[in-house]
């Protein structure tokens, strides 16, 4: 059951590709019948000898019929061989898409849950594992059981009891190979978790790099890398110790058809029921069977390695989707408004029976069009959350969120992305130019808009200095960028795409307060007469929006303008006092800020 499920979702991908592995396959087999020519011909080469009537002309025929066979064999191996490669190239192909495609139906949320070194390890290093096994199965796994198959009915038809012989050793070596194969199956599975720990460890070490030397922790990194690596040594040798004795033993057993054959044949011919002839050619036949029997049982790992690849592969492609709406809608206006919305990330997309689950309970907000709209409170509080639902990065688990009335589940993605600009501190830069990056927000922008769009947003000044300008790649240009400049152009991208919400999640977080008021400067001009939410710990660059909401444990606890805050809300107050104090203390620690933030957004 399991083998045929994870070859049906090979197969699954093979669609367009099913005329080659059809044609690998059956140049497989004719690669077979051309393998055996050369059986037949050295036959009759024999036959003539023994029978005494070897002329010139008819061994040259026979040694054609020989080579024939071969070239026969050879062409049509490398024919399926190229077919086969081909088809396992366009399957991974199919694979890698279908796997895209689904990271971008599944809920952002849960795709950005996933670690970036898992997804990379599934979709290119497991992916591309499958593919020599699998263009090597068609060919190799089709000759090396149809050969002997082959050999073993044409033993048949010169002698059955000799056929049979020859089979002798084949249950002693099936039993062995049972055997290895059980073990083999049992500790495949640790194996490849053991692999997967040292990739992501591998991963993690690599990608924390700057960390572990910035905090010293060099020997606790090296040491758990150390660990992961030797585990993964420790599991391997395990994996191979307990599984070489059979594998030895049934490797040594298999190939000893003369075992059966030659006490056999020599009984048969002393009792003058096999021809020297016959004898002869069965010894080669016999012989021929033991090849490619052997290398069959190299398959087995092969197959394992598929199916463990596809396994992997598939947690990605069985990721839930969002259901969505294909239709856009009418939009008249961009009010939001959630109510009663409870979300738990433990149980997305459904309401958990037990609230204490939720990380939002009850949320009722409303967000007029063209109003500005501040979330604020402690860590943990929920705000993102808040923010992440709005843009159907996950779909909240009760109640509803709209826009202008219509439930934003109702709006296809596009809609919904076109009609949401979310700027966050993560700013990803694409590894193309600049300008390019910047035209991701619009991709019909001219080159003057996107000119526009960077000198709104405070990027002309440090993009100019750069030796190539807008055609700066971001990939060389990224080291140059500080985390500010990097906003900014996040922030040029958003005013391109001149969508009518934008949300801003700690979009100023690591702002030094000299960049600070050219980052405002940028945000104003991004937000100029929008429906707009922001996440700020920061109180006094949202101090003049039309509401603050004041978030803590997942729920509502006040709502109000900075001035109504500062006077009913004891948290709001604590919060402001704390803020005030952190940047005086900034202020001493620092030149006199240049820039006050004077009109935050
Ligand atoms: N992707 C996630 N998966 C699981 N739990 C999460 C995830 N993101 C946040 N949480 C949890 O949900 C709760 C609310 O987190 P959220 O990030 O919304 O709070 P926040 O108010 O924005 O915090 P901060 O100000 O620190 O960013 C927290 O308990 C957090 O641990």
């Amino acid at each position: 059951m399991q083998t045929k499920h994870w070859l049906r979702t090979v197969f699954s991908f093979a669609a367009e590709c099913r005329w080659k592995m059809t044609t690998a396959v059956l140049c497989a087999i004719f690669s077979v019948a051309g393998g055996l020519l050369p059986y037949i011909g050295v036959y009759q080469i024999i036959l003539l000898f023994l029978d005494g009537r070897p002329t010139v002309a008819a061994i040259w025929l026979w040694v054609a019929v020989c080579l024939a066979g071969h070239v026969i064999k050879l062409l049509f191996y490398a024919l399926s061989t190229l077919l086969a490669h081909y088809s396992a190239y366009s399957i991974l192909e199919n694979m890698r898409l279908r796997i895209a495609d689904k990271l971008l139906k599944a809920p952002l949320g849960t795709v950005l849950n996933q670690p970036a070194g898992k997804l990379k390890n599934i979709i290119i290093d497991r992916v591309e594992s499958i593919e020599v096994p699998l263009a090597h199965m068609i060919p190799e796994g089709i000759s090396n059981l149809l050969l002997p198959l082959a050999v073993f009915a044409y033993l048949m038809m010169i002698d059955w009891r000799m056929a049979l012989a020859a089979m002798l050793t084949v249950p002693i070596a099936a039993a062995a190979y049972a055997v290895m194969l059980r073990r083999f199956n049992r500790r495949y599975a640790d194996y490849m978790a053991a692999s997967n720990q040292v990739n992501s460890v591998i991963v993690e070490y690599i990608e924390g790099i700057e960390v572990i030397k910035a905090f010293n922790q060099s020997a606790a990194s090296y040491e758990k890398f150390e660990q992961a690596v030797e585990s993964f040594k420790k599991y391997t040798l395990n994996w191979f110790r307990s599984t070489w004795k059979p594998m030895n033993f049934g490797g040594s057993v298999l190939p000893s058809t003369l075992l059966g054959t030659l006490p056999a044949g020599m009984i048969l011919y002393l009792n003058g029921s096999l021809s020297p002839g016959d004898l002869t050619m069965c010894l080669i036949l016999s012989l021929g069977i033991v090849g490619p029997l052997t290398s069959f049982t190299v398959l087995v790992n092969d197959a394992k390695a598929i199916e463990h690849a596809v396994k992997d592969a598939d947690v990605l492609l069985k990721l839930a989707e969002l259901p969505e709406a294909d239709k856009p809608v009418q939009l008249n206006g961009f009010d939001i408004e959630l109510a009663h919305v409870n979300f738990s990330y433990n149980r997305v997309g459904s309401s958990p029976a037990d609230t204490t689950e939720n990380v939002l309970h009850n949320i009722n907000v409303k967000l007029p069009q063209g109003s500005f709209t501040a979330l604020v409170g402690p860590s943990g509080g929920g705000k993102s959350t808040v923010a992440r639902l709005i843009a159907r990065f996950w779909d909240a688990g009760g109640g509803q969120i709209t826009i202008d009335g219509m439930p934003i589940q109702q709006l296809p993605p596009t809609q919904l992305a076109n009609t949401i600009s979310f700027v966050t501190q993560d700013n990803f830069l694409f590894n193309c130019s600049l300008r390019d990056n910047i035209r991701m927000g619009n991709p019909r922008a001219s080159d003057e808009d996107v000119l526009a769009a960077a000198r709104a947003a405070c990027c002309d000044e440090f993009i100019s200095r750069l030796e190539k300008g807008y055609d700066t790649a971001a990939g060389e240009a990224g080291k140059k960028l500080s985390g500010g400049e990097k906003q900014r152009i996040a922030i040029a991208r958003a005013m391109l795409k001149n969508a009518p919400v934008v949300i801003l999640d700690e979009a100023t977080a690591f702002t030094d307060p000299e960049s600070e008021a050219k980052l405002q400067t940028a945000i104003a001009a991004l937000t100029k007469g929008k429906t707009l939410l922001v996440i700020a710990h920061r109180l006094s660059t949202i101090k003049h929006a039309d509401q603050i909401i004041v978030m803590e444990k997942g729920r509502i606890a006040a709502t109000g303008k900075h001035a109504e805050l500062l006077a009913s809300c004891k948290l709001y107050q604590a919060m402001w006092t704390a803020h005030i104090g952190a940047k005086r203390w900034a202020a001493n620690q620092t030149e006199p800020v240049t820039s006050e933030v004077k009109h935050c957004v």
